[in-house]
């Protein structure tokens, strides 16, 4: 059993530190801050300032027990129950991808179309196929104060997660939701759709990262034999909810460059523009009808 953690503020960060250590976690410095931050209400600057400062008996349990999740592997995203994204503070659900850094390369491919849609027409209306936790249509909606939006997923759960984030980020009356497997329930043309869909192989699911097989959810993960399955299916299907001037934006694995665009250009459409993440992978294509 670990010893009590300290009541100041300065002691107990450094406990918490020491702990994530000692339970071998990549990032213990940050990860300690960010539990010991969330659950105490206090800030950085507070504990430069005031290390001495006081933590309730409430929030040292809850630090306590959250320390305790994260040495078990559990995410600490997940544990806190939020994670911003292109500045939003968005709640996480059980449903719900956690969204990841490398998805604001494409709400900033798409964001130039969008603005100039928007300037032009008064509006600019977007679909988020597999919207998750709303990450990217609700991103292009807090760039682009005329934008609307529709996020569709098959899982209920989160789409609840992402409407309640839409109203928690004062972008509710420009935000809605569909429940639908892709197409299936979507009516209307849009400029642009943009979708993030699960493209890991489904035989590579077990291989990966502990953090992501165990507490992601399946859904946002499988596509299929071979990763490709939903690029195949808004490749197939897309057209009849396209303007005539419109893109379509996808997130792909580092590795699908070259099937996601044979996919695309046997629907019709032209070579997609290829955008790179921090990391400089592959990661986002942006198509136009040819
Ligand atoms: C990789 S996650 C992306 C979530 C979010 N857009 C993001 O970028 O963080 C894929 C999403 O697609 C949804 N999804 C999976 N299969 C679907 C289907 N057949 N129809 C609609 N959405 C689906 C999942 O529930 C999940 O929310």
């Amino acid at each position: 059993m670990a010893d009590p953690l300290p009541k100041a503020l300065g002691p107990l960060l450094r406990e918490a530190r020491a702990r994530l250590v000692a339970a071998g976690v990549d990032d213990p410095v940050l990860d300690a801050r960010l539990i010991v931050e969330h659950f105490s209400g206090t800030t950085r600057t507070q504990a430069i300032a005031d290390p001495e400062h006081e933590i309730d008996r409430n929030a040292i349990a809850a630090i306590d027990a959250a320390l305790g999740r994260r040495a078990a592997g559990e995410p600490v995203h997940r544990i806190l129950g939020y994670r911003e994204f292109y500045g939003l503070r968005l709640a996480l659900s059980p449903e719900t991808l956690e969204p990841r850094p490398d998805t604001e390369t494409l709400v900033e491919a798409v964001l130039p179309f969008v603005k100039t849609i928007a300037a032009r027409e008064g509006s600019c209306r977007i679909l988020d196929l597999g919207t998750g936790t709303g990450a990217i249509a609700l991103a292009l909606l807090s760039a682009v104060p005329t934008a609307t939006a529709t996020g569709v997923d098959i899982a209920a759960g989160a789409l609840a997660t992402a409407a309640r984030n839409a109203g928690q980020t004062g972008l509710g009356d420009r935000f809605a939701t569909v429940r639908s497997d892709w197409f299936e329930k979507v009516s209307g043309r849009y400029h642009v759709i943009a979708a993030n869909p699960p493209y890991i192989p489904s035989r590579h699911i077990g291989n990966l990262q502990d953090e992501v097989r165990d507490f992601d959810p399946r859904l946002a993960l499988d596509g299929g034999v071979d990763g490709l399955t939903p690029y195949r299916i808004i490749a197939a299907e897309a057209a009849p909810f396209l303007e005539a001037e419109s893109r379509i934006a996808v997130e792909i694995g580092h590795t699908q460059r070259t099937e996601v665009n044979d996919i695309f250009r046997a629907a019709g459409y032209a070579a997609g523009e290829l955008f790179r993440d921090l990391g400089g992978n592959d990661r986002v294509l942006v198509f136009q009808r040819g």
